[in-house]
């Protein structure tokens, strides 16, 4: 995947003229640590987990990502992601570079006296890799809030200071932000909304389907159905619901919360169960893709019709798909925008930790709005200028913001004096 994502990157830095140094210097990770935890099971057996910890590139400040939990994490995943983080943070305009963690495991099949050994067991051992002001961690795949507040803690007993600003997406008990819990959502709710008039969206007559009904998939279409969108399909892993007449979000999750699942909720007409693959290729004006990685490939790219698909998920679309969707005219709102809203919000708890400040909710909410906005357009003003996907252009936005801190710092032209 880091090969793959090292050759978008050449091309780019080549077709944008951007100094040769800068590649040499973004064609691989800054550091990555891994390390073996050895963890005593409940059982009194011992065992051992792989992990990894990537600080890929700090020039824009210190590196920010996730820590998953999950029996597929290698370490080329790992650092590919770091390499994605790198420039969400840049297409965001924040002052960190990008990072990421994990760990290879199956937490469920864990004890949550053994979860908390695992995740106790992480920090010690990258506590020197990680900090404030040089590389912060947050939530990803498996890591929920109660790994996040033991990780936190641990940190804060190992450091010896009681908040941990090496850590993002606390409970709010524990130093967390308001606004954090919706923020993804939000933040690709707000690009939406920004561009609805540029995508010639009516919010009176435009249809919605969501792939999962989870924190971004259900605050997604509370938000959307709020301000008169027709969500028509949702799905969770067992399945999806489908209402052309449309659902009600907080209907659905209260069916959700009740029967462990939305298979079963019923919308506002003739509500009937398709599979996932059928909510995805559903005719609807916007698909939001809100679970897994690699939803969309060749293999159903032909069969989508949504004119606009809001990447919510991480890489809900392989490369080869993008290509095709993208040829074939849909619009693309990508993960590295879309969902930036999550990490934009994460730096305003770094911000309340460092100051000791904390802000109420209006003042998150208007930050992220003002955030979400400026660079929404800002992406969409080059995706026009340049004639390239959003998704390119989301690239090129960040590329540009990298590329100026690596110069800034000199480059072979000033040295050699050319
Ligand atoms: N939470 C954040 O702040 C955040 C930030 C950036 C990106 N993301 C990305 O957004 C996506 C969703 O994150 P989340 O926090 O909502 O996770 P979540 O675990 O709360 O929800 C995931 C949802 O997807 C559903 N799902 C799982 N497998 C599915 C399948 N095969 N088909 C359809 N649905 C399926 C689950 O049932 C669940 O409803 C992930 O790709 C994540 O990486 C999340």
């Amino acid at each position: 995947m880091l090969d793959k994502a090292r050759e978008n990157l050449r091309l780019a830095c080549e077709q944008l003229k951007i100094h040769p140094d800068v590649f040499e210097e973004l064609k691989s990770p800054r550091e990555t640590l891994a390390v073996t935890l050895l963890i005593r099971m409940d059982n009194g057996s011992r065992r051992a987990f792989k992990a990894w910890r990537c600080r890929y590139n700090d020039r824009r400040g210190p590196t920010k990502g996730g820590v998953r939990f999950h029996p597929n994490v290698s370490l080329d995943e790992i650092e590919t992601l770091a390499f994605w983080m790198t420039f969400k943070c840049a297409v965001a305009n924040l002052p960190f570079g990008g990072g990421k963690g994990g760990v290879c495991v199956n937490s469920k099949e864990l004890s949550p006296t053994e979860l908390e050994r695992l995740s106790r067991a992480y920090i010690e051992a990258f506590s020197s890799f990680i900090g404030p002001d040089r590389d912060i961690m947050a939530p990803d795949m498996y890591t929920n809030g109660i790994v996040i507040a033991w990780m936190a803690d641990e940190y804060a007993a190992i450091t010896g200071e009681p908040l941990p600003m090496a850590i993002t997406g606390k409970p709010i008990a524990f130093g967390g932000t308001v606004g954090r819990t919706d923020a993804t959502a939000r933040g690709g709710y707000i690009a939406l909304r920004h561009l609805e008039a540029s995508l010639n969206l009516d919010p009176a007559k435009a249809t919605v389907a969501i792939q999962g009904f989870g924190n971004v998939g259900y605050h997604c279409a509370k938000l959307l159905h709020a301000d008169g969108y027709r969500i028509v399909a949702v799905s969770d892993s067992r399945g999806a619901i489908y209402d052309p007449d449309g659902l009600d979000p907080l209907a659905v999750m209260e069916h959700k919360l009740h029967n462990g699942g939305i298979l079963g909720a019923k919308g506002h007409g003739e509500t009937r169960e398709i599979s996932n693959a059928e909510l995805l290729e559903l005719d609807c004006d916007v698909l939001v893709p809100a679970a897994l990685e690699r939803q969309i490939t060749l293999a159903n790219s032909d069969r989508i019709k949504a004119r606009i698909i809001l990447e919510m998920a991480n890489g809900p679309i392989t490369p080869e798909a993008d290509a095709a969707l993208t040829a074939a005219g849909h619009i693309i709102v990508p993960d590295i925008l879309a969902n930036s809203g999550g990490v934009t919000v994460s730096h305003l708890e770094w911000v309340q930790n460092r100051s000791g400040f904390y802000w109420d909710n209006s003042r998150v909410r208007d930050h992220l709005k003002t955030t979400m906005s400026t660079e929404t357009q800002a992406v969409w003003a080059l995706h026009n200028d340049m004639d390239i996907s959003m998704r390119e252009a989301a690239y090129v936005h960040g590329l540009r913001r990298i590329a100026d801190s690596v110069e800034a710092r000199g480059t072979q032209a000033y040295f050699s004096g050319t």
